[in-house]
């Protein structure tokens, strides 16, 4: 009878052991489960407002001095520097606005890095191509530039700014047109100039580059992007069939 007594006792004992542990194991395995499921609500949440950008690119191009670093440095702070240094290599700002990242890219404008320019085609969205309005001399090789970039991709939507309008011998933006023969372009669509200033607000034949700006995120929300196939020279047949969105 003892026997069975202290049989009993054991088997209460192993019992409410086993059962305490059941419910130490339970109580710690349930509330980290919720734990980790509220830290994913969370970093979701934080990584749904990035999920909502178009990730868009603006590369902008031209001659040397034309003013490209100036353009980008007033569209994208809202001021004015009053000089600028040369650009070797490439030099880039990311602006936000409702729905869009847009990254503005430079390629610097000099004789050995033009020769880069096509290669960076392939992730552009729009090309903004700076011309210095009062470097008459140098027109017929700013046209030779900008024919080599509309043959090159003639999808790629393509804004010309005349630029440095807040000077007296700045050409006007119908002799800008002219002298880059925008008018000869077989290019199905036609090549916006503005005139700016990045110096000032340019005069009477100056857009704002707010302004400019504000055109240019219009845009951005409906081009697509050129595939690399896309990007080429005298193939330019291939190019109805190479067209890829972007999301
Ligand atoms: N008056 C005037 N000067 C300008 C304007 N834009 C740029 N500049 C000046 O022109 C010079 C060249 O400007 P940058 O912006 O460096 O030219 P860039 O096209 O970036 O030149 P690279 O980097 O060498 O290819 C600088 O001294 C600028 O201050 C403008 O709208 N008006
Ligand atoms: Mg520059």
């Amino acid at each position: 009878m003892a026997a069975l007594q202290n049989l009993s006792m054991a088997v209460g004992a192993a019992v409410s052991a086993l059962g305490t542990l059941m419910f130490m194991a339970w109580s710690r395995y349930f509330p980290r489960q919720r734990r980790r499921r509220r830290r994913h609500q969370l970093e979701y949440m934080i990584r749904q407002p990035e999920e909502n950008y178009l990730d868009r690119q603006i590369l902008v191009l031209g001659l040397d001095e034309a003013g490209k670093s100036s353009v980008i440095h007033t569209m994208s702070t809202n001021t004015i520097k009053s000089s600028s240094a040369p650009t070797h290599g490439f030099n880039s700002a990311t602006i936000r606005s409702p729905g869009l990242r847009i990254e503005l890219l430079e390629v610097g404008g000099s004789f050995n890095l033009r020769t880069y320019w096509l290669q960076y085609l392939k992730n552009a969205h729009i090309i903004v191509f700076v011309v210095d309005s009062t470097d008459e001399r140098r027109l017929p090789l700013a046209r030779h530039e900008l024919h080599r970039l509309l043959e090159a991709a003639p999808q790629l939507p393509i804004m010309v700014l005349a630029n440095k309008q807040d000077r007296d011998t700045a050409l006007s933006i119908s002799d800008i047109h002219t002298g880059l023969s925008l008018h000869n372009t077989a290019s199905q669509r036609a090549v916006t100039v503005l005139g700016t200033s990045a110096r000032s607000d340019g005069g009477e034949h100056s857009t704002p580059l707010q302004t400019v700006l504000s055109l240019l995120q219009e845009k951005l929300h409906s081009v697509k992007r050129l595939t690399q196939s896309a990007i080429m020279h005298n193939h330019t047949d291939l190019l109805q069939t190479s067209l890829e969105t972007m999301r």
